[in-house]
């Protein structure tokens, strides 16, 4: 897969070359390119922003140098342009698996007001456009968003993730536990400041452990998210089940 972002902070995708991404990178599963949007402007000042028409506070990012910048950056048609904003539609695990499977996808990071609504109508002409919003909470610009998308989609490229980790148990995954958040977790030792390991887990019996997680879990999902437990259809779960 290759990655583009444009952006006129860069450097806020350092960490992109850290940990499993990094590594990916380094080896070549990952094609990952961020450019700084100032460099498709031409006056003294690089500018990228300027104020909006019809009034209001704020400025609005100007669309001539996004348009190049796309032009350069998109040179085949197979590209995906990703736009977050907060009026985007909600991100999601099922969104991260289907954008997994794209060879390119390019990110497109707005700040101040949002970027000229011109780019993105200019852009749909060429190439799949999807505006995303990974939260209802305001952020400055869409760097934060790209990093959280970009690590939620890379993650789950064939390699990226060493045998230490796993795409299988996480929360929301597909494979039985969807729609779940993870349950506790625990390691060594088995008593830790008077605290101890569920006996079940130290049993030895997998079928015994399944089931405990897969209970533990639903009662998490019931604490944490009873907003996923009251859209899971009703057979496969009981009453105790849904209760907090
Ligand atoms: N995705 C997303 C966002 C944003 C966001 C994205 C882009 C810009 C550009 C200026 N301000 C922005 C906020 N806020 N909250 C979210 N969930």
């Amino acid at each position: 897969m290759r990655i583009d972002i444009i952006s006129i902070f860069p450097d806020y995708f350092a960490p992109l070359d850290l940990s499993l991404i990094g590594r990916a990178r380094t080896s070549g599963l990952l094609d990952v390119h961020v450019h700084d949007l100032r460099s498709w402007t031409h006056d003294r000042h690089n500018t990228v922003d300027d104020t909006p028409y019809g009034g209001g506070p704020g400025m609005v990012m100007k669309p001539e140098p996004w348009g190049e910048a796309l032009d350069s950056v998109i040179g085949d048609a197979s590209a995906r342009l990703i736009l977050p904003t907060p009026s985007g539609r909600p991100f999601r695990q099922a969104d991260a698996e289907r954008l997994a499977g794209e060879g390119h996808l390019v990110f497109g990071c707005g700040r101040y007001e949002g970027i000229d609504s011109r780019v993105a109508q200019d852009a749909a002409a060429r190439m799949p456009v999807e505006e995303i919003s990974i939260g209802d909470y305001v952020l400055n610009g869409g760097e934060s968003a790209t990093l959280v998308m970009v690590e939620a989609i890379t993650r789950l490229l064939p390699g990226v993730l060493g045998n230490k980790e796993s795409a299988v148990q996480d929360s929301f995954a597909s494979g039985g536990m969807e729609n779940l958040v993870e349950g506790p977790v625990y390691t060594k030792p088995a008593t830790w400041r008077g605290h101890e390991v569920p006996p079940i887990l130290l049993s030895g019996n997998h079928g015994a452990v399944d089931r405990w997680r897969r209970d533990q879990a639903l009662r998490k999902t019931a604490r944490n998210r009873p907003d996923l437990v009251a859209a899971m259809p009703e057979e496969g779960l009981d009453r105790r089940d849904r209760e907090v």
